[in-house]
């Protein structure tokens, strides 16, 4: 009796044994699985040690921020790690000006428009221009001259495989740059995200604007935030009304003119080994119709020769071991070829007369009629949605431009 009640107790544990470890097992199995399904998982790991890393370098407590903001966090670049100052901007003295006084002031300085209603920091600045003119490089000279936050929003990070998620990250931009204020949420081709609604748009990108201008208008209205939205495009025409509205503030960033184009070629050529009797305007009136882009390329091309003298030189059997300064016979040599050089640049990039509203036109006057028709267009655009939009337009350097 006693031996079958004994048997009985060991195999009740031995089930009860199976038991547990069955279900451990199945829990174990779900929950990995779970994990490996969830696709923001690897992006929430980088973007916890990224705001970890943040707020070690900003010097900040770590803040409390959600799944969504942890991504969000690995677009955050801290303003002291930027590279780009207004010096390093050749040209476009009266935009930095402006720039310095509507959005830069007002983060640094909120005390200096802490007294009534009609000083207040700006909420949204557009930037538009051809390709290459600059529009990146002054986002980032803002964020680091007025030492605010800058959130790089890229639209493929926005985008997430559940439905519902994107959403929920845009969200994130806005709640995160409040948290880390005074922030600068820049939007690159910002036509590309919030441009004009087609009938090609899935439900998901539609909801994702939706969402962004609501939140966008919420800012707008609270005066203590200290988080604007700066964005850049080369294709103005194609933003939405409902967007145009939400800038109070645009700026033309147009070709450069023959002194900006010298002014530019003095900051790419600034700490460089160069010859002292380079002639800036010279080498500025022979690259016509040149942006600020093909300008660093110029440069970068003709560095090359010097580094091509020390190949052969020690093809001979001779050693140099400091290349020689750069010359004007250097760059005017790239120049030479520059034409080539263009046309090629211009294919890379796809800027064919279909496909980008600068067209691809094959001289300088063309290049300046089609940019002077689409930025009058533009204007008369701007001007019948924002009453007030005249005093914010900077004229096209080209208008007038006697050079
Ligand atoms: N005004 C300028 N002064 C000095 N360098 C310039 C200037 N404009 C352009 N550059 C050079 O060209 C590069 C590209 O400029 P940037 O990315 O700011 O142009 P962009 O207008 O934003 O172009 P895109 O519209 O194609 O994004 C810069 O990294 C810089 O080397």
């Amino acid at each position: 009796m006693k031996r079958s009640s004994g048997r009985k107790d060991s195999n009740f544990i031995e089930q009860l044994i199976l038991y547990v470890a069955s279900a451990a097992l199945s829990s174990l199995v779900l929950y990995v699985g779970l994990r490996q399904l969830d696709p923001n998982r690897d992006a929430a790991k980088k973007s916890l040690e990224h705001k970890r890393e943040i707020a070690k370098r900003l010097g900040r407590p770590l803040i409390q921020t959600n799944q969504y903001e942890d991504v969000i966090a690995c677009d955050v670049i801290n303003p002291l790690h930027i590279d780009v100052e207004f010096g390093s901007i050749g040209g476009l003295e009266s935009i930095k000006q402006a720039l310095y006084e509507l959005v830069i002031l007002p983060l640094k300085r909120p005390e200096l428009f802490a007294y009534g209603k009609l000083l207040g920091p700006q909420k949204g600045v557009l930037l538009y221009g051809p390709p290459g003119t600059g529009k990146t490089m002054l986002a980032k000279a803002i964020a680091r001259e007025s030492e605010a936050v800058f959130i790089n929003v890229k639209v493929s990070n926005l985008m997430s495989k559940w439905f519902g998620d994107a959403q929920k990250l845009v969200s994130a931009v806005f709640s995160l740059a409040y948290k880390l204020q005074p922030a600068i949420i820049f939007i690159d081709e910002v036509d590309s995200f919030l441009g004009q609604r087609r009938s090609t748009d899935n439900e998901a990108m539609s909801n994702m604007k939706t969402e962004f201008m609501a939140l966008w208008d919420g800012f707008t209205t609270d005066q203590n935030a200290r988080v604007m939205v700066l964005a850049a495009t080369n294709r103005p025409s194609e933003l939405d009304e409902a967007i145009l509205r939400r800038f109070p503030q645009s700026f033309e960033i147009g070709m450069p003119d023959c002194q900006e184009r010298a002014q530019i070629l003095k900051v790419v050529l600034k700490g460089e080994s160069v010859e002292s009797d380079i002639n800036y305007d010279r080498i500025a009136r022979l690259c016509e119709d040149y942006t600020g882009s093909d300008i660093f390329e110029l440069c970068k091309k003709a560095a090359y020769f010097p580094i091509r003298e020390i190949l052969e030189a020690e093809k001979e059997g001779k050693r140099v071991s400091v290349p020689r300064p750069l010359t004007q016979l250097d760059l005017e040599k790239v120049l030479a070829t520059s034409k080539k050089t263009q046309v090629a640049a211009s294919e890379y990039t796809g800027l064919s007369s279909q496909s980008s509203v600068w067209g691809s036109p094959s001289n300088a006057d063309e290049v300046q009629a089609a940019i002077n028709g689409i930025s009058k267009l533009f204007v008369s655009q701007l001007r019948n949605i924002q009453p007030d939009s005249q005093d914010s337009y900077q004229q096209h350097p080209s208008e007038g431009d006697s050079e």
